[in-house]
């Protein structure tokens, strides 16, 4: 169990991506302990191109750059689609609070079909739709090395979670975090993204040098998750805390208005991954012991969204 004096585990996954199968299993066993203490770690190594990384930065403020009238133009709709832009204070992470202090475009990969949802691109900009869609796929690719080392962790097939979600239901969400002026105070909780967990089974989240994201650790206490250069931040979300039987945690997290960072723009990205809405969540064997028994019976992916999005509809719960 964490305590002020340890730290959000690193991992270093090239041993991951290139080693011998004992040091595979020792990068999926390092996952599965960071994930059962913190839900939560630095994965360095990830095998994301850097120049994707940072085209994808750029894009992204080149995007939020953008007058405000084209950003609305593509102003994201409902939920069943969750595309498009979503402008400052217009969502709640944490409903009991003040609206977040960021603006944030979604996409998501698009369905072969005429009738499935398509995403929102301000028009006039096909460099941005072109880097964005390569990044996406580039965040399916690493996405499914991960979910190839956490079937590992768990004792399952290699393929066990890649399979499961290979109808990429993913999203793929630019988040800006605009300087507060000078002087401002915040209200009563007010933040830049306020506490919440994540919905799906694992998150990525590329973050800029600025800081601010904070993880509350198992005995409730929120502590810094400093943007380490060359790694991806991982953590496992409300689906994967139900699948391992609450075995790997369901964190909360938020990003904070500290005063050492809160003049300066914050940019970061995250890759929220799901399951296929017909893929089973079924307790994992080996999350199941004669003290931790199933706590839920089996669920399809899709319902258990469903259920969610209804339980928190008023939070207009986009992840
Ligand atoms: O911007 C960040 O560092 C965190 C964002 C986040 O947690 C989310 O959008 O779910
Ligand atoms: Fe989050």
């Amino acid at each position: 169990m964490p305590n002020e004096t340890q730290e959000i585990p690193v991992i270093h996954f090239e041993r991951f991506l290139n080693g011998t199968s004992a040091e595979r299993k020792s990068v999926a066993d390092q996952m599965r302990r960071a994930s059962q203490d913190w839900g939560f770690f630095y994965l360095s190594g990830c095998g994301m191109p850097d120049e994707q990384l940072e085209a994808a930065f750029s894009g992204s403020k080149a995007f939020f750059a953008l007058p405000q009238k084209d950003k609305q133009g593509v102003a994201w709709q409902n939920p069943e689609s969750n595309r498009g832009y979503v402008g400052i204070k217009r969502e709640k992470l944490d409903p009991t609070r003040p609206g977040d202090l960021k603006e944030a475009f979604n996409l998501a990969p698009e369905g072969p079909g005429p009738d499935t949802h398509k995403n929102l691109w301000p028009a006039g900009y096909p460099r941005f739709e072109t880097v964005m869609t390569r990044f996406l796929g580039e965040c399916i690719l690493t996405a499914d090395r991960v979910l190839q080392a956490f079937a590992l962790a768990l004792g399952q097939p290699e393929d066990f979670f890649k399979n499961a979600h290979n109808e990429h239901d993913h999203t793929l969400r630019l988040l800006h975090y605009p300087p507060l002026p000078e002087g401002f105070e915040p209200e009563d909780g007010e933040s830049r993204a306020g506490a919440h967990t994540d919905y799906g089974s694992i998150t990525l989240l590329f973050q800029d040098d600025v800081g601010g994201l904070e993880v509350c650790t198992r005995s409730g206490e929120w502590i810094r998750a400093t943007p380490i250069p060359g790694t991806v931040v991982v953590n496992t979300g409300d689906l994967m805390h139900r699948w391992t039987n609450h075995v790997f945690c369901s964190t909360p997290h938020r990003v904070n208005v500290a005063p050492e960072h809160r003049h300066r723009d914050r940019y970061s990205i995250a890759f929220f991954c799901h399951p296929n809405k017909t893929s089973e969540i079924a307790c994992i064997e080996s999350c199941a012991t004669a003290d931790n028994p199933a706590i839920y019976g089996p669920i399809s992916a899709g319902q258990h969204l469903n259920e969610k999005l209804t339980n928190t509809y008023g939070a207009q719960a986009q992840n």
